[in-house]
């Protein structure tokens, strides 16, 4: 992203943000609510226009359907009524056709039943999703974003409703999808502890005004009191960030250029 700035109406998100995000890279995007992370990664996926600035994708401007990019998007549950197993989600997910040579039938199963076992939903494959749990549908969509090794991987709050055991379990693939695949890896989150071991950037953004740089440089006291034009204590327990003082609003009435 270069001098990448969005608003709506009055409302800036952000302004002058200068971002690349290397390949095997993961980087967090934290922020309080509304400030813009989800459509942050709606610009990425081409489907929405900056004001200003640019934005690339692999050399090339962010295009809407790029088969290069895998999404785990933000949950939303499926109707109970929906048409589809939960192998079939995962096969959505592969393009037949990646290599030129379309995959056979039983090469696809394969391939579903391998990210199945990934994400512990083999139990459940052949069960209509409308009837999963939000945790189980959720690690379908982590399957079906993985399924055709995406350069850049969009996760937005993929660990939501997730039980802790397939936090670790979910986290841990995507970051396997940077280190061994090269992929890099953009992840909205509320929560950085279930993930602070992987990750090696931060954005975070907050009342128009953004912070970019490693876990150690962005979640201190300084710069989130900053960010949020109110104090806030950051200390670190067990290896865990606390973050303490958190305002319910951010205002956004006069928005700076990030730092
Ligand atoms: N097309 C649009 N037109 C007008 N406003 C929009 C549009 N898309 C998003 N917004 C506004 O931009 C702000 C940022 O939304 P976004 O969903 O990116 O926030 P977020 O940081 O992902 O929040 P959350 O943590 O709640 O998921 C919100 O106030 C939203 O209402």
């Amino acid at each position: 992203m270069r001098n990448a700035s969005l608003r709506f109406g009055e409302r800036l998100l952000w302004d002058g943000l200068d971002l690349d995000i290397a390949a095997g890279e993961f980087l967090a995007v934290l922020g309080p609510n509304g400030s813009g992370k989800t459509t942050m990664l709606r610009t990425l996926m081409g489907l929405q226009e900056l004001s200003g600035g640019t934005v690339k994708v692999a050399g090339k401007p962010a295009t809407r359907g790029s088969r290069q990019i895998g999404v785990i998007p933000q949950q939303r549950s499926f109707d109970n009524n929906t048409p589809l197993r939960a192998r079939d989600l995962v096969a959505l997910g592969i393009d037949g056709h990646k290599w030129g040579i379309r995959l056979g039938r039983a090469k696809m199963r394969r391939r579903v039943d391998e990210l199945l076992e990934l994400v512990g939903a083999t139990e459940y494959a052949e069960r209509p999703i409308g009837v999963l749990s939000g945790g189980e549908q959720q690690r379908l969509r982590a399957a079906q974003a993985l399924a055709d090794d995406p350069r850049l991987l969009l996760c937005d709050e993929p660990l939501l409703s997730l039980d802790l055991h397939h936090q670790q379990a979910v986290s841990s693939l995507i970051h396997r999808q940077a280190c061994d695949h090269g992929a890099a890896v953009v992840f909205v989150t509320h929560e950085i502890n279930p993930i602070l071991q992987y990750v090696d950037r931060v954005l975070y953004l907050a009342g128009g005004r953004f912070h970019v740089g490693t876990p150690a440089e962005v979640m201190r006291s300084e710069v989130l009191s900053e960010l949020y034009g109110s104090p806030i204590e950051v200390f670190e327990s067990n290896g865990r960030i606390v973050v303490v003082g958190m305002p319910e609003t951010v205002n956004h009435a006069h928005p700076q250029q990030g730092a």
